[in-house]
């Protein structure tokens, strides 16, 4: 897997990253919402410049510029619930692509033990040869992306196969390089310390979901 980690150089993602894990700013969850975003807009920006190119003419008012656009079609899928404030910075910036949206969550047993994750949702575009980012701001132990992976990719071949996470945990990062195919390029804004025994990431920022979009029984 190739990583690629997107605040190693200081920038204004540090602002927005500082208040999504700030305990007190992050109650506004408007604010929440609108900082994932906008790290979703920084995040498409840097992963538009290793994508392909081809040449454009434009027509402009005095004359005609030589210049150029993204070569393949872009697919956007985010994972449900917390991927969706990202995938609207992303949708901001690739405004053209097409956008699929999968469900994952963790069934658990009977005594409150974790068990498989459950991918059951699913309304996407083919994303045949397309260039395909999957988008999800936690990356924790890493199950649910490699569930929904496993299972996109039994469908259909992508040209290049993109993840965009925001917070990500060591233990996510190894996971996804043990059991993803080596060629799958991951975006990570941040690198965290660890998980904590909940599986929460530490520092981490919290619950991003209900963050975002409030409790869930
Ligand atoms: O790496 P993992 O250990 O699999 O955990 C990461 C998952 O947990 C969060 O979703 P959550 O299950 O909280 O759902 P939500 O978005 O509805 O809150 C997050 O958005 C990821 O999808
Ligand atoms: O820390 C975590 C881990 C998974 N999901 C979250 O929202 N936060
Ligand atoms: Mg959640």
């Amino acid at each position: 897997m190739k990583i690629h980690y997107i605040s190693a150089e200081n920038s204004i993602l540090n602002h927005f990253l500082a208040q999504l894990r700030d305990v007190n700013i992050q109650k506004d969850s408007m604010r929440f919402r609108k900082n994932i975003e906008r790290i979703g807009e920084i995040m498409a920006y840097e992963l538009s410049k290793t994508l392909e190119y081809r040449d454009l003419s434009v027509q402009t008012p005095l004359g005609v510029k030589e210049t150029t656009c993204v070569k393949d079609p872009v697919v956007l899928c985010s994972i449900l619930r917390a991927g969706l404030a990202l995938h609207t910075g992303f949708m901001n910036f690739f405004d053209n692509a097409e956008n699929g949206f999968v469900s994952a969550y963790r069934r658990h047993g009977k005594h409150g033990e974790a068990s498989e994750i459950l991918v059951e949702y699913q309304a996407a575009p083919s994303f045949q040869d397309k260039i395909m980012i999957l988008i999800d701001p936690m990356l924790a132990t890493g199950q649910s992306l490699v569930a929904v992976i496993n299972k996109l990719l039994t469908e259909e071949t992508p040209k290049e196969m993109h993840i965009a996470v925001v917070i990500a945990a060591p233990e996510g990062v190894k996971l996804l390089e043990e059991q993803l195919p080596d060629h799958i390029h991951l975006w990570v804004a941040t690198l965290d310390d660890k998980l904590d025994d909940h599986n929460y990431i530490v520092p981490g920022l919290g619950d991003a979901g209900d963050l975002a979009y409030g409790h869930k029984l």
